[in-house]
């Protein structure tokens, strides 16, 4: 890439601006020897910015964040039950913002377990698979309503919207996923009862498959693929869903792989139109902002995505294996959210 590359930095509410910092000292280590460099721009957005203006993400932000090479988030959404914040919605204004706007239509969140990660699992050597999120479309896009609001005669709708267009690029994705992992690709929807959605759905990923003859396909609804997560996580290899369920399924394979706290993802244009954006898959964490407590793991491993995402495999295989070693070598005793992200960029080379 020439000259530097442009990273826009959102380090949003919570925890976010604690695992930023971390996971942008690990960025600074990781690069300080590269023949790439990067320049970055701070953007205060999320609960406070818009406590303190009333704007959640202008036309200028958006037209500035767009004109970088790739977007690290922390994560968005303010104090829980904060009345100023009601009808704000952050996380729509902001983060789905940013995701619909900018088109990134692939939300795209690994899971593997590291190795010496405890983890719920009899197993866990064996799970190594993709989610690849729908980003735009699904029940997040806002289309809704409720009428008699208020009273106990209200009705709420939250439609969700799936087009033919939307639902084939993301699969088509998945599939070309699969056809470099491991050969298997999973639909996961709810086909029995969403018939409208998970229909086409269906539709599409048959008329896909026949384009990759290689990649055997399965179908799970999304209940069973809870249980399976679970008790048997080594049979997936590329799992395709729709935005909400994909969500859902990502907090829990979180879960299963050793915390939240290692969770990390992309938001994808694939395309190229846009910046791409990565961050944690967990959000602020009211209940441990500001104490130091959080695992910065989930948002330097979302630095990893983003010099994949740019070419630069090796300062991404090497923040990974700094990562997988400071994991192998984690006791019962806590470390503080900066002591992690130290040991990862003295690692690298940090001093
Ligand atoms: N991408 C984003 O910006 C996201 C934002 N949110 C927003 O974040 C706020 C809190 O949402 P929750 O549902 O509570 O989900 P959350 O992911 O923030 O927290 C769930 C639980 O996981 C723990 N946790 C999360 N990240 C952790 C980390 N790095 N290290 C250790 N523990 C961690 C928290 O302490 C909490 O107990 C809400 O306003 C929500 O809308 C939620 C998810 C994603
Ligand atoms: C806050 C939501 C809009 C996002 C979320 O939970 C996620 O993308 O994982
Ligand atoms: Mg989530």
């Amino acid at each position: 890439m020439p000259g530097p590359v442009k990273l826009a930095v959102i380090p949003g509410d919570g925890i976010g601006p604690e695992v930023v910092a971390e996971a942008i000292k690990v960025l600074d280590a990781v690069t300080a020897q590269s023949a790439t460099t990067f320049e970055k721009t701070w953007f205060s957005l999320g609960a406070a910015r818009f406590l303190e203006t009333g704007d959640v993400l202008t036309d200028a932000d958006l037209a500035s964040i767009s004109a970088h090479d790739a977007i690290l988030l922390g994560a968005v959404g303010g104090v829980p039950g904060d009345p100023r914040l009601k009808d704000a919605n952050i996380e729509r204004g902001l983060l789905l913002g940013l995701r619909f706007a900018l088109d990134h239509y692939v939300n795209l969140r690994p899971t593997h377990v590291y190795p010496g990660v405890p983890s719920p699992l009899s197993n866990p050597g064996d799970v190594d698979f993709i989610v690849v999120r729908e980003g735009t479309e699904g029940p997040y896009v806002g289309n809704g309503g409720a009428i008699r609001r208020g009273t106990g005669h209200e009705v709420a709708n939250e439609v969700s919207v799936n087009t033919a267009f939307g639902v084939e690029r993301v699969v088509r994705f998945a599939f070309a996923q699969a056809a470099q992992r491991r050969n298997k690709l999973t639909l996961v929807h709810k086909t029995n009862v969403l018939t409208f959605a998970g229909g086409m759905w269906q539709r599409i990923v048959n008329e896909v498959a026949a384009e990759f003859h290689g990649v055997s396909v399965d179908y799970l609804h999304v209940d069973a693929a809870t249980i399976f997560l679970v008790t048997d996580p080594a049979r997936f290899d590329v799992i395709v869903t729709d935005n909400l369920f994909g969500d859902i399924l990502t907090d829990l394979a979180g879960a299963i792989s050793g915390g939240i706290g290692l969770a990390a993802s992309g938001n994808i244009n694939p395309d190229g139109a846009f910046p791409s954006m990565f961050e944690p898959v967990h959000g602020s964490a009211p209940d441990i902002a500001g104490q130091q407590k959080a695992d910065p793991t989930a948002a330097i491993l979302s630095v990893a995505l983003l010099l994949e995402h740019l070419g630069l495999t090796e300062e991404a295989a090497a923040v990974t294996s700094a990562v997988t070693a400071d994991i192998a070598g984690r006791s019962s005793g806590a470390r503080t959210t900066s002591e992690i992200g130290d040991a990862i960029a003295h690692a690298l080379g940090a001093h």
